[in-house]
Parts: C-alpha cells; structure tokens; sequence
C-alpha cells in the first residue's frame, strides 16, 4: 500500500492503521522504559546486548501470542474460500519467528489478522491476554508493510511524528520522540530530508522507526525487505538483528527468503497453502551473536537446507 495525497481524514485513517494505531486518537499515554538511548549512528552498531530469544526481559512466561484453531475464509455466505485453518501457534516474548511459504498460503492474512486488520472467522488469538482489538486499541504491536507508506509531503522526522500527534503528543514531545526513533535506525541526520530524497532502505527504516516509535511489545513486519537489492537487504537484516537484540521486542516477520528467515530467527514457520497453515517449525539455534560471517557458518548453511527441504515439501503437500 502506497499512500498517495487524499483527504485528512482518509490519510490520517489509514496512518493510523500503518502504525498499527486505533483510527481514533486515544490518550498521549506512552509506557514506561523509552527507545533505548544509546547514541549510535547506525541501526546496527552498539547497545546493550540482550540474551537470543529473550530480549529485554521477559515480563512473564506465558508467550505474548496465542494463536489456536484460526480460520479465515474470504467472500461472502455461499462462496468463500479458506485462506488459513487449523493454524495453532504460540510466540514467545523476546522471540523472533520468520513465516515462509508457498505465495497465497496466508501469511499476510495471518498477520493481519493479528494486527485486527482482518477479521478471524473461528478459533482464538491472544495478544499478552488481550484480544486482537484490545491490543489495537492500547498500541501494543507496530506494523510495518511491505512498502514504506510515507507520505511524499512530510520529512522523514514528519513521517514519525504523524502518528504520535494523532494520539494527542504535543508537538515538542512527538519530535523527541521522533528524533529518537530516527537515531535507532541510523538516520538521525535524515530526519530533515523527505521520502523521494531517500533510498528504498531508508525509507523502510522510518517505516521501522515509526513503528518503533510507539514503543509496541510486539513487531509485524511484512516482507519489509522485499524490494531491496541483496546487499541492501543483508545490511538490513544485520541491523535489523541487532536492533531486536537491544530492545528486546517480539517479532513476527513474513519473508520468502530462505537465508533472511535463518539469519534473523529464533525460529521459522514454514507454511503450506490450500488453505493455508503451518507445515513445520524449525528452531534456529545459531549463536546469538549474528554478522556477515554468520552466512558462511555451517549450521547456518545446514538450517537453510532444512528450511529448503520443508518448503519444497509443503510446495508439494
Ligand atoms: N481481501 C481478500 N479477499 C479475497 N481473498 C483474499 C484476500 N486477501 C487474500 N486473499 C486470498 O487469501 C489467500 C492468502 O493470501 P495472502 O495474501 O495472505 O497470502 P501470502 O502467503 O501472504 O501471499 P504472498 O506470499 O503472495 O504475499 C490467497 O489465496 C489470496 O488470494
């Protein structure tokens, strides 16, 4: 989705739901424990570690996500189709699972179904106890798409703070805020330069930093890196990797690539379609510490080929 110029009331609707914001603007309440300050130039570059598959401190035991029975059949009474069944998964706080599978078996559907952009027609999803919509409502995920979705006439600093000041920030708070984002990301110094001055990969860092900014428990991102050339995206995924490895968020991740699902998780969702739904998951056991250098691992190359190995069978399911 491209946002184009449109009526305030259309554009700040569909702002809010990029951001995984409610439509309606609620209280300026922002939780405790603010984007990590840590002074760095670059997405990826220093910060305070935190242990693989925990993040930042995991407030309870009990996975964030709970995911069991989903369905989801598109169309109307007589003819619908199933997109998702049978679709039964728990996500660990602090977790990173990557969602890989065949083109149509429903991993925009099931992310969006987790955002409440989509309704679920059976089964039961649980955000941290919450429903899907209460945890719209309290702005517990951020969501980034698979295109940037800025807003051409606003700077990348703009782009930030649009959603904040939709939920009431002054206007100084919501560009400290902002700033800060931006920095988490690495482009501190483009914060004055709008989205046609920007590369691909720097557009989709204030996509990442806007949703960072509301300070979400949890990430959905998809295929946010799929229009970027090999390096790019490697360099996003190093980033990206030490970014959830300093604030400890819970990520769900949608790819089609093999080596980016490996590289980032701590485990993959291999999916198969018609209708949709999850053939295998592998855990990613790799060291925490993850680099360039971490693509010539053996058990690296080892995961790719199992991860091959369930795609290809649930091409062929
Ligand atoms: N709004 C819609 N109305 C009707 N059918 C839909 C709608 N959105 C998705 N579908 C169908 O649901 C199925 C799952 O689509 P979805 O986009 O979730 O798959 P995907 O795995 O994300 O695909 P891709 O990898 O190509 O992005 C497909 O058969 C698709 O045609």
């Amino acid at each position: 989705m491209r946002l184009g110029r449109r009526g305030d009331t259309d554009y700040h609707a569909s702002m809010a739901d990029a951001s995984g914001l409610p439509t309606t603007t609620g209280s300026p309440t922002r939780r405790a424990g603010t984007i990590p300050q840590t002074g760095q130039t670059h997405m990826g570059s220093t910060g305070v570690a935190t242990d693989a598959g925990t993040g930042g401190g995991p407030a309870s035991d009990a996975p964030l996500v709970r995911i069991a029975g989903l369905e989801k059949r598109y169309g109307h009474a007589g003819d619908t189709s199933a997109a998702l069944a049978g679709v039964d998964l728990d996500i660990a706080r602090g977790e990173f699972i990557s969602l890989i599978g065949p083109s149509g078996c429903g991993k925009t559907t099931l992310l969006r179904i987790l955002a409440d952009l989509e309704a679920a027609t059976a089964g039961r999803i649980s955000i941290d106890g919450l429903s899907t919509a209460e945890a719209r409502r309290d702005r517990r995920y951020g969501y980034v798409f698979q295109a940037p979705t800025l807003l051409d006439w606003r700077t990348a600093l703009g782009n930030v703070m649009l959603p904040l000041r939709l939920l009431g920030h002054p206007r100084a708070e919501a560009r400290r805020i902002a700033a800060e984002a931006l920095a988490q990301v690495g482009l501190a110094e483009a914060a004055g330069r709008y989205p046609w001055q920007l590369s691909g990969g720097q557009q989709q860092r204030v996509s990442i930093a806007r949703a960072l900014s509301l300070e979400p428990e949890l990430l959905l991102m998809d295929e946010p890196f799929g229009a970027l050339d090999e390096i790019t995206r490697e360099r996003m995924n190093q980033d990206l990797h030490a970014l959830w490895r300093r604030t400890g968020k819970t990520v769900v991740f949608v790819t089609h690539s093999i080596a980016e699902a490996v590289f980032l998780s701590t485990r993959v969702a291999v999916m198969r379609a018609g209708p949709g739904r999850i053939a295998r998951v592998l855990d990613i056991d790799l060291p925490a510490d993850r680099d360039f250098a971490t693509r010539d691992h053996p058990r690296f190359h080892q995961l790719v080929t199992q991860v091959h190995e369930g795609l290809h069978a649930a091409y062929h399911a």
